[in-house]
């Protein structure tokens, strides 16, 4: 029996993971899509026309990959509405403002008057009664070392360049907002729980979860 049917995954779910650089989200996404049956949207790293200009200038990129990164994924979150969902996406809309636009504010790589019209865009795009929010959020959550360890083996030099301290704050903000996140439920998975490139079979007990995860928000909805 198909995973999808065994474990009653809608097929109009839409399924948002969330977690910090390396950690593992890409992978996972593929694996959901192929087991679901899903459509996968990624994000689009390679075509970015800011990335690295951003990564060798915080500050005098910050806003216009913000402004990119917002453009992009509300187009990608269009798209999976439009669709009638049954997708898994690779990064929520959530994590730009609520983790890099606001580190990077904090941090003075972005003005004051300038985050302000960030935020002002991303609340009239977003936080709206008509934006459709995703059904379930998993986090993807691990220990420093190994994404450390991730973010090394996947080379992208951009990332190599970057101080640790970058990296650890980052995980650190990540902590913190996901217990103050409620826009959709939330599947907290430990990457050491799970490894899809030795067992292939690894995602059938997160496939269960997400099963459940989603009938009991369903349950609460009645
Ligand atoms: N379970 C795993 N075990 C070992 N390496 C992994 C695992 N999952 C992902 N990786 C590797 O870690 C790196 C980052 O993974 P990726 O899925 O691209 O993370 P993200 O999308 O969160 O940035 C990639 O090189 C990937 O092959
Ligand atoms: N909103 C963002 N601001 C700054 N940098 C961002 C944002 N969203 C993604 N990124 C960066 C982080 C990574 O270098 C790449 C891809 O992210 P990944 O977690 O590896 O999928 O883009």
């Amino acid at each position: 029996m198909e995973l999808r049917e065994k474990y009653q995954i809608p097929n109009h779910a839409v399924i948002t993971i969330a977690g910090t650089v390396g950690v593992g989200k890409s992978t996972l996404t593929r694996a959901l899509a192929k087991a679901l049956h899903f459509r996968a949207s990624f994000e689009k790293v390679d075509t970015n026309p800011y990335l690295e200009k951003f990564y060798s200038d915080f500050k005098r990129w910050s806003f216009h990959l913000q402004i990119y990164f917002l453009a992009e994924r509300f187009k990608e979150q269009k798209k999976m509405f439009e669709y009638g969902g049954g997708f898994i996406q690779d990064r929520s809309i959530y994590e730009d403002t609520g983790i890099f636009a606001q580190m990077h504010y904090e941090k003075g790589n972005m003005s004051a008057v300038d985050f302000e019209t960030y935020t002002n865009l991303f609340d009239a795009m977003v936080m709206t009664p008509y934006f459709p929010h995703p059904d379930l959020m998993i986090y993807l959550e691990g220990k420093l070392e190994n994404i450390l360890e991730r973010i090394k083996k996947r080379g992208r030099s951009m990332e190599q360049d970057t101080p640790v301290e970058y990296w650890i704050e980052m995980q650190r903000r990540y902590e913190q907002w996901i217990d103050s996140f409620h826009a959709c439920p939330v599947l907290r998975l430990n990457i050491d729980e799970y490894d899809l490139f030795e067992h292939e079979d690894a995602v059938e007990p997160i496939v269960e979860r997400i099963g459940y995860m989603l009938a009991q928000a369903a349950s609460v909805k009645k």
